[in-house]
């Protein structure tokens, strides 16, 4: 494992689940760096992950090999062009933003620089996240095989040949434990309107999407309509809520929000 000292610009929610990914597997905290405008992130960092953590992101930048880019996409450009005085010739940049296509960054930066972009999601706090990865020809076998490790910590990684496939990643795996959120949040409130208590309901329906996950993971060589049709017997329970999607047209829903979800991030692409 490389040994780069990395610092996070922005320590919300996707710093806290990388970080949690990097630090649990051993790599040294004190390599690695989370900048913030507000403290109490920042203190929840450094009492969690042992990492250092400042308001400072240009003295944080300056003295790291890695940086990763982790604020919200409307705060980018601002927050780039802050660090233009830098020199960041030999620095890798990692971002980890939606939309925002890699050759804005050197016009943010105001120079020339080595950046990969990257569309993690949350589940890496868990060690079980997905991370696309898109790196341009410019971009060394040496600096990619440092972000490919880091990502890793936190789950699995896939590279994409062309940048807009990472939009698809967005869909498929960024933006996607919201979806299933949703669909848990949904059944939770849908036992708890039968008359189940809020606690097991939950405990039913969060063990159910663990398992079934755990199914589709573990059975490659099963199709997804197989493993439901072992569910679903002629006749009974599971047949009528089926229907019940189906009738609702679930997968054209599914379809029109992953749609939008691309949709949403070529947008993106164009104002930032
Ligand atoms: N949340 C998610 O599931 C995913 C988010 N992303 C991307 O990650 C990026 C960050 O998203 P989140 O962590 O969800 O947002 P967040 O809002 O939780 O975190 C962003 C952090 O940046 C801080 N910040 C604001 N101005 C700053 C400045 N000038 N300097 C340093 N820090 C500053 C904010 O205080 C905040 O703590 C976004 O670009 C998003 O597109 C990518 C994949 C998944
Ligand atoms: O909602 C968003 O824009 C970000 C990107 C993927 C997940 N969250």
């Amino acid at each position: 494992m490389t040994q780069a000292k990395i610092c996070f610009i922005g320590a919300g929610n996707m710093t806290r689940s990388i970080v949690s990914g990097i630090v649990k597997s051993g790599y040294p905290s004190h390599l690695v760096h989370a900048t913030n405008p507000s403290q109490a992130k920042l203190d929840a960092l450094k009492a969690d992950f042992g990492i250092e953590v400042s308001n400072e992101n240009t003295q944080a930048a300056a003295e790291a090999d890695v940086i990763v880019l982790s604020v919200k996409p409307q705060l980018m450009q601002q927050v780039c062009e802050q660090m233009q005085h830098l020199d960041l010739s030999n620095k890798l940049i990692i971002t980890i933003a939606a939309g925002i296509t890699a050759s804005r960054y050197s016009d943010y930066f105001n120079q020339p620089i080595k950046l990969i972009r990257t569309m993690p999601n949350t589940p890496t706090q868990l060690g079980v996240g997905m991370t696309g990865l898109y790196a341009d020809a410019s971009i060394s076998a040496e600096h990619k095989a440092i972000c490919q490790t880091l990502m890793q910590t936190g789950g699995k990684v896939l590279w994409v040949d062309k940048e807009e496939d990472l939009n698809q990643v967005i869909a498929l795996a960024g933006s996607s434990p919201a979806y299933f959120f949703l669909f848990i949040e949904a059944m939770i409130e849908s036992g708890i309107k039968m008359g189940m208590d809020a606690a097991n309901a939950r405990a039913l329906a969060e063990q159910a999407a663990l398992g079934a996950a755990q199914m589709v993971i573990e059975n490659q060589d099963l199709s997804l309509a197989t493993l439901r049709n072992n569910v679903t017997s002629k006749g009974g329970t599971t047949a009528q809520a089926i229907a019940t999607f189906e009738q609702g047209d679930l997968r054209g829903l599914v379809d029109q929000a992953m749609n939008n979800c691309v949709d949403r991030a070529e947008e993106m692409a164009k104002l930032f």
